[in-house]
């Protein structure tokens, strides 16, 4: 977070374009978010295997919580009892919440989806829960989310061009019920509308011209990063862009690699979170300059060298990779941390770049050089 005068509202502020690349802030109550922004996910309020300070030492601004894990444990009101989830977690930076509807229709079970909501069954404990856009924007508030999502369906791809449209229209009424519930939240929080359309370029226009009429504070793109091939993720960016204001942020949400990062940067998003660098560093994979280093493998047992000697991030650089391979054959659960660590530092640096390269006007050279580095290899 970005020492500055905390806003008592919520904006956007573009301050460079270089083609369609975008950098610049949003401003919260809570603090700034440089943009391009990657997110941190804390599912559980928590960044998997890290301390919300080394979150913030390696650059990020905001932190994602899940409402759907939220909710089921500890529960919404406990949160709220406890003061929120900033105090919860100790984290006092910016918060995004989900709304709870990817994880419902992919965690929960026996889902029975109507036009009022869903109900499911906790994949916890069985119990019997409805999820509507009014109670999940007030589990959102609940949380004390800087940044809130209105519920909406999201279809897996490949689907039927049917199947799509149905559920971008749906998520277009609960994007109507979804901000009419959030005007009750205290001033300076945001909610954001969520384009879908699966793979139809016609539905995913649409979905964006509707709720850019609604006027929402921003915008997320969601439906995407679902199964379907990267081109096809990169073209539907390309065909909702231009039906977005570009005075509003644009989230991608669940998203993704680094390759995917900065292409998706190069069409115009701002905002991103995945839980790719923390789930990748418990399965022992680090993401570099030099590409990415799986440390599962022998050829690690006797190398003394660190993943990356000029990088500022602990993890990176004091640590050999021979150190790193024999925590993770042994299963100790520092193998995890720590490259959770580098790879949470690799991804706030990469965002770091990109927005350094599109204020400079350079970002196409910069997106080639990092490739270039990570081709290279591990030498
Ligand atoms: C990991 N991929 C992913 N796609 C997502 C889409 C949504 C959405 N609401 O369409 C939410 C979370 C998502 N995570």
């Amino acid at each position: 977070m970005t020492p500055d005068t905390p806003a008592d509202t919520f904006s956007f502020t573009l301050s460079a374009t270089d083609g369609a690349a975008r950098t610049g802030y949003v401003s919260t109550p809570r603090g700034r978010i440089r943009t391009p922004a990657f997110m941190p996910v804390g599912t559980v309020a928590t960044v998997k295997g890290l301390y919300f300070d080394q979150v913030r030492a390696a650059g990020a601004d905001i932190v994602l919580g899940n409402t759907y894990h939220l909710m089921l444990r500890p529960g919404a009101e406990r949160v709220a009892k406890l003061g929120g989830l900033h105090t919860f977690m100790r984290w006092d930076g910016p918060i995004l919440t989900d709304s709870g509807g990817f994880q419902v229709m992919s965690l929960s079970s026996l889902r029975k989806m109507s036009e009022q909501g869903v109900t499911f069954r906790s994949h916890v404990d069985g119990a019997y829960h409805e999820m509507s856009p009014e109670r999940s924007v007030e589990i959102q508030g609940l949380l004390g989310a800087d940044i809130q999502m209105q519920l909406d369906e999201c279809v897996r791809l490949p689907c039927t061009d049917e199947e799509a449209e149905r559920a971008m229209r749906l998520s277009l009424r609960w994007a109507e019920r979804s901000k009419r519930a959030f005007e009750t939240q205290p001033k300076g929080r945001a909610i954001f509308g969520i384009v879908q359309g699966g793979a139809v370029p016609a539905l995913r226009v649409e979905s964006a011209r509707a709720l850019a009429d609604m006027d929402f504070p921003g915008y997320s793109i969601g439906g995407l990063a679902v199964g379907e091939p990267q081109e096809v993720m990169l073209a539907m960016i390309e065909t909702v862009a231009p039906h977005l204001p570009t005075n509003k942020p644009r989230y991608l949400m669940g998203v993704g690699t680094p390759d995917d990062l900065l292409e998706s940067v190069a069409r115009g998003i701002d905002m991103f979170d995945c839980v790719m660098p923390t789930r990748s560093g418990r399965h022992a994979l680090a993401f570099t300059r030099f590409g990415r280093i799986n440390l599962k493998n022998a050829r690690h047992a006797e190398d003394p060298r660190p993943l990356d000697e000029e990088s500022d991030c602990p993890a990176l650089r004091d640590y050999s990779r021979a150190y790193l391979h024999h925590l993770v054959r042994c299963e100790e659960m520092l193998g995890a941390m720590l490259i959770s660590w580098a790879n949470i530092h690799y991804y706030q640096q990469l965002m770091a770049g990109a927005r350094a390269a599109i204020a400079a006007g350079r970002y196409a050279d910069y997106v080639a050089q990092t490739k270039e580095g990570w081709a290279r290899g591990d030498l």
